[in-house]
């Protein structure tokens, strides 16, 4: 692949293809309303029906490995196969895996998800950092040494986030600050490599001024925000918010003309809306 930096990649991705990050969240509901069996046979076509959907339309899709985890070794294949084709037709690929343990046992899962040579290799990973964000230093190191990302949870769209990342630190300010601090520190000397997510769904009370690099913002549609939100929300660092979006598309399918019709008209109002 390419030796590129994450940051490079990412930010002619986003000139290129605008800023959506679609969501392949195949959800049980939404295999029965596209006819499909609830099994893998099923999530592959699921999956392919996404792929022939949004590859060359959309900078970056996001498969949600819940969903695929759900089928055991059946379901992994697909999701191998699903990040793969994706990625050697062009498109970043965010692995939504959301781990979060100790730095030598994060490290394994950076293994599997930003290591070249796995299986699972993707473009980025989420992860969470309440094991403390130095939890994460390996899995930092390890997507630099890769050119690639990691996209850390500050303040999320679901509302039991709250009391958690928004009580006060020792030092005083909101946990999900502490976050967004670390990430601007880490940054200095390996610009973009740590993403932030940040939920669309509310006005997050962060301070965001120091911040440069991207943000991941899920809660478009399904949970409730809108473009005029993100455009409140991120006024003042639009650049590379991403926002997020999947079961707002996935309902349009299964016509693969239809889902991506879905995803550009999304993907222009996105871009009118944060110019
Ligand atoms: O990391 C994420 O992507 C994420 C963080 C967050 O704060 N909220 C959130 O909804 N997500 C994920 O984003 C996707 C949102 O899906 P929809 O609600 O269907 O658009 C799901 O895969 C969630 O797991």
């Amino acid at each position: 692949m390419s030796h590129r930096s994450w940051s490079d990649r990412l930010r002619a991705a986003v000139a290129a293809r605008g800023r959506l990050c679609v969501g392949i969240d195949p959800h049980p509901a939404l295999l029965e309303a596209w006819e499909l069996p609830r099994s893998a046979d099923g999530l592959e076509v699921f999956a392919e029906l996404c792929v022939e959907a949004f590859v060359g339309e959309v900078a970056i899709v996001k498969p949600q490995v819940a969903f695929f985890e759900a089928y055991g070794s059946a379901g992994y294949a697909v999701l191998e196969r699903t990040v793969s084709v994706l990625r050697d037709a062009g498109t970043l690929v965010i692995a939504d895996a959301k781990r979060g343990d100790i730095g030598t046992t994060m490290d394994a899962y950076a293994q599997a998800w930003l290591e070249p040579e796995s299986p699972l290799s993707s473009d980025a990973v989420t992860v969470s950092p309440y094991l403390g964000f130095d939890s994460l230093n390996e899995t930092v190191e390890r997507a630099v040494r890769h050119h690639r990302g990691v996209f850390v949870l500050a303040r999320t769209s679901n509302a039991e986030g709250a009391t958690l990342q928004q009580a006060t630190t020792t030092p005083g300010g909101s946990v999900a600050q502490s976050i967004v601090d670390a990430a601007v520190v880490r940054n200095r000397v390996d610009p973009d490599t740590v993403g932030l997510v940040v939920g669309a769904t509310r006005d997050h009370g962060l301070d965001l001024s120091d911040y440069t690099g991207p943000i991941l913002a899920p809660g478009l549609g399904a949970q409730g925000a809108t473009i005029a939100d993100l455009a409140d929300i991120f006024r003042d660092c639009r650049e590379l918010v991403l926002p997020n979006s999947s079961r707002g598309v996935l309902a349009a399918g299964p016509s693969v003309t239809a889902l991506r019709d879905a995803a550009t008209r999304l993907r222009d109002d996105i871009e009118a809306g944060l110019a």
